[in-house]
């Protein structure tokens, strides 16, 4: 990693909405110029509030672009270990704002394993997902977008937790202390192999986890310092996420 990777970058908008829009923008960017190199971008999805902002927009200013969607690959950073159809899976809530509005390749749409998806239990499927990573051989994906616990987690890695010291794809997470308990999450080493890392986070709650991290707190306290982009790593906040700097 270089010097100039391990310096974050940080964009401040002036509310939710605002920060919804530019994301959304920045990403039909990084995947326009990516299929213009004649790439298939790899990109990591996340859950939360201002991720469902962000998909929406997404769908809105996708039609006012010259994106292929089946030319995309998509994944998720973290999902939650719960019936295939049940709205609090991660993947169930960008399938409603985005997903269901273009038109993707399905093969290329790799969701972590739903609780009624057959396997044993949440170990076996966190390692079928890791088998699916590993078979699809990419070195890394282009973007991986994170939202912000107000306690600092990204994906499923939460404070204090085991999960952060395991060097692994992706892991189980059966107790966590944000509903639900099961979860299946990508690792430090897996998300800090990717070319670009945005973290998005929105509202005061969030201000102090945001400043925690880009003052360099140990990950083990903070787990949204703990990932960086190879190549680039951009917080996109609004004034009240940002407040706290
Ligand atoms: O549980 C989760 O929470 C975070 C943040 O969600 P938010 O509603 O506070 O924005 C999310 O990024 C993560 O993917 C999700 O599983």
């Amino acid at each position: 990693m270089t010097a100039a990777a391990q310096q974050p970058e940080v964009v401040v908008r002036p509310d939710a909405a605002d920060l919804a829009r530019t994301v959304a923008g920045a990403l039909l960017d990084l995947v326009e110029h990516a299929q213009a190199a004649g790439e298939i971008p790899g990109i990591c999805l996340t859950g939360g509030t201002i991720a469902d902002a962000i998909h929406r927009e997404v769908a809105r200013q996708t039609v006012s672009r010259n994106v292929d969607w089946r030319q995309v690959e998509l994944w998720w950073g973290d999902e939650r270990y719960v019936p295939a159809d049940s709205p609090d899976r991660n993947a169930a809530q960008a399938r409603a704002a985005l997903l269901d509005h273009v038109d993707l390749d399905p093969a290329l749409v790799h969701e972590m394993p739903a609780s009624d998806a057959g396997h044993t239990d949440v170990a076996a499927a966190a390692d079928a997902f890791s088998a699916d990573v590993r078979s699809h051989g990419r070195g890394g994906f282009d973007l991986v977008m994170l939202g912000v616990g107000p306690d600092g987690h990204v994906a499923s890695l939460f404070p204090g937790y085991p999960q952060l010291d395991v060097d692994a794809i992706a892991l189980p997470v059966t107790d966590s202390p944000k509903p639900p308990p099961e979860r299946i999450t990508f690792t430090f080493p897996a998300l800090n192999r990717n070319r670009q890392v945005w973290f998005v986070a929105s509202g005061d709650g969030k201000a102090d986890a945001v400043a925690r991290a880009l003052g360099g707190a140990d990950p083990h306290d903070i787990p949204a310092a703990g990932v960086t982009g190879v190549e680039r790593t951009v917080w996109w906040l609004d004034d009240d996420s940002a407040s706290a700097r």
